[in-house]
């Protein structure tokens, strides 16, 4: 009997069979394939790495009715990687390229590695509508200013059409003895559902290709039209609520562009595409700024002298500030992994500039809580909010969070969603409950805006002042 050597497949934050280049080109070979993903634990990723376990689930039972599965192994992938391929003698490995600094040194390593043991590694594109180190500008430099990055990119079209999943895969079955200990598929969900803080995410979301699918269906069928009115209104169901999907890659910004071309005439149509070349420009800078996470992109801020203040980081975590817009929009995250965009923004601008809080705790409690999370969209913005970054908006403008509640929550029904407490206030009242006397149960704010506004701005001129001195 002749064996055929199998070709490997590594997911990784693409779990899906549809618009997958690495599985498309896996299979061209004619060689058996071997589904494989690495669990590399990613520390402090709590909410990201219940979305995980749910979606090897998912991604699994879709592999199941085409006689495959997906095998999963637990390690380190320098080690892991080239463990399976001497195991299985496999003739090449395949993969969707990932972009944070740590994923890109490890893929560099291991193809190397690979190549001098004679199994090439294939890499492709797909979790954007654009490499990374391809938008740039006419001196080949990286865009600072997203209008500018979006023209461009734009101009340079997005041509990659999606591909369509496979109809059938030869799976390869390799002897389970001389390959690295796997982990069963249902071992993260299993104790993510024991540390017992995942029940409003399990009610939230649905993990998974299908899924994402529905949503983006949803989403053309009955708010893309309205998108540009009411995206900043977090009470509307008015934005796609597809960012974990995109960033678990069960779906891909080709399949969604193709989709929101197809209804030209939509209202929401340009702003929605902008959206996502958010996306892409966040990954660019990232790219661009490997230590987005860590360094001030603008070093004038390094000597800023934020607060220590654990008791105001943690009544902001837990949605106690006393500022009802602020506090619904924390309570939304830590109990669905997610919280609308113009909530992000007040909710990060109040924890920078009324706390005066360095913006990097802000940065690591998403990482924490957000499903969604990802280093690139996380470290831009929060740098944008923080008014560190590229393109960001001055720290001297401050969000005034009642301002914010009264305008994008007039009816205060987003409020009342997730601050029970003060679902009895009447419209007018819900968004500042101290000017009705107070709510029992409810804070009072734990910082006056007008006197945090001062002290933010004290800081920031003595920054000024150090930088011109
Ligand atoms: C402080 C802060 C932290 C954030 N952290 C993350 C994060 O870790 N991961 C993440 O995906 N988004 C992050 N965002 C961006 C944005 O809030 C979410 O992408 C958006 O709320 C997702 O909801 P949606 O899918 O309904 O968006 P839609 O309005 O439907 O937008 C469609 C898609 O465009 C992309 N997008 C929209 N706005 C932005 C933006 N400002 N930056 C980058 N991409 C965008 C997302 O992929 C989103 O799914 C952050 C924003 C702020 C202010």
């Amino acid at each position: 009997m002749i064996v055929t050597a199998p070709v490997v497949v590594w997911f990784r934050h693409d779990f899906r069979l549809a618009d997958n280049a690495a599985l498309t080109a896996a299979l061209e070979t004619g060689a058996p394939v071997l589904c494989i993903h690495i669990l590399d634990d990613a520390a402090g990723q709590v909410a990201a790495r219940w979305w995980l376990g749910r979606a090897l689930e998912s991604f699994d039972a879709a592999l199941r009715p085409l006689g495959g599965r997906l095998h999963v192994f637990h390690g380190p992938a320098i080690r892991v990687l080239p463990a399976v391929v001497a195991a299985t003698g496999a003739r090449a490995v395949f993969w969707n390229r990932r972009y944070d600094p740590e994923g890109r040194e490890t893929d560099t390593r291991l193809k190397a590695m690979l190549k001098e043991r004679g199994t090439p590694a294939h890499s492709f594109a797909g979790a954007l509508l654009h490499e990374p180190w391809t938008v740039r500008t006419r001196m080949g430099q990286p865009y600072h200013v997203f209008g500018a990055y979006w023209r461009a990119a734009c101009q340079m079209g997005h041509e990659r059409p999606p591909l369509p999943a496979p109809e059938r895969i030869a799976f390869a079955t390799p002897d389970p003895a001389g390959l690295p200990p796997t982990v069963e598929v249902g071992a993260i969900g299993r104790e993510m559902r024991a540390t017992g803080w995942t029940a409003g995410l399990e009610e939230a979301w649905m993990p998974g290709e299908a899924a994402a699918q529905e949503a983006l269906e949803q989403f053309l069928d009955g708010l893309l039209e309205d998108y540009a009115r009411d995206r900043d209104f977090p009470a509307r169901p008015a934005t796609s609520g597809l960012s974990p999907f995109l960033c678990w890659g069960h779906i891909t910004p080709a399949q969604i562009r193709q989709a929101v071309v197809a209804r030209p005439h939509a209202a929401g149509l340009a702003k929605f595409m902008a959206e996502l070349g958010w996306r892409d420009f966040a990954w660019s800078v990232l790219f661009a700024c490997p230590d987005l996470l860590s360094r001030n992109l603008r070093p004038e801020f390094d000597a800023m002298a934020w607060r220590r203040d654990r008791e105001g980081l943690r009544a902001w975590q837990r949605g106690r500030t006393g500022y009802p817009l602020v506090d619904a929009g924390m309570r939304q995250l830590w109990r669905t992994g997610w919280m609308h965009n113009r909530v992000r923004m007040v909710a990060a601008s109040f924890l920078v500039k009324h706390l005066l809080i360095d913006w990097r705790e802000g940065e690591r409690w998403f990482a924490h809580t957000l499903v969604d999370y990802d280093p690139a969209s996380n470290g831009m913005n929060w740098q944008w909010v923080a008014g560190t970054g590229v393109e960001a908006a001055p720290f001297f403008r401050m969000m005034n969070p009642l301002i914010q509640s009264r305008k994008f929550d007039p009816s205060g029904a987003y409020i009342r969603a997730w601050v029970p407490e003060l679902a009895g206030l009447s419209d007018a009242q819900i968004h500042a409950p101290w000017l009705a006397g107070g709510v029992a149960g409810y804070p009072a704010p734990i910082v006056v805006h007008e006197a945090a506004r001062e002290r933010a701005l004290a800081a920031w001129r003595a920054l000024r002042g150090q930088a011109e001195g």
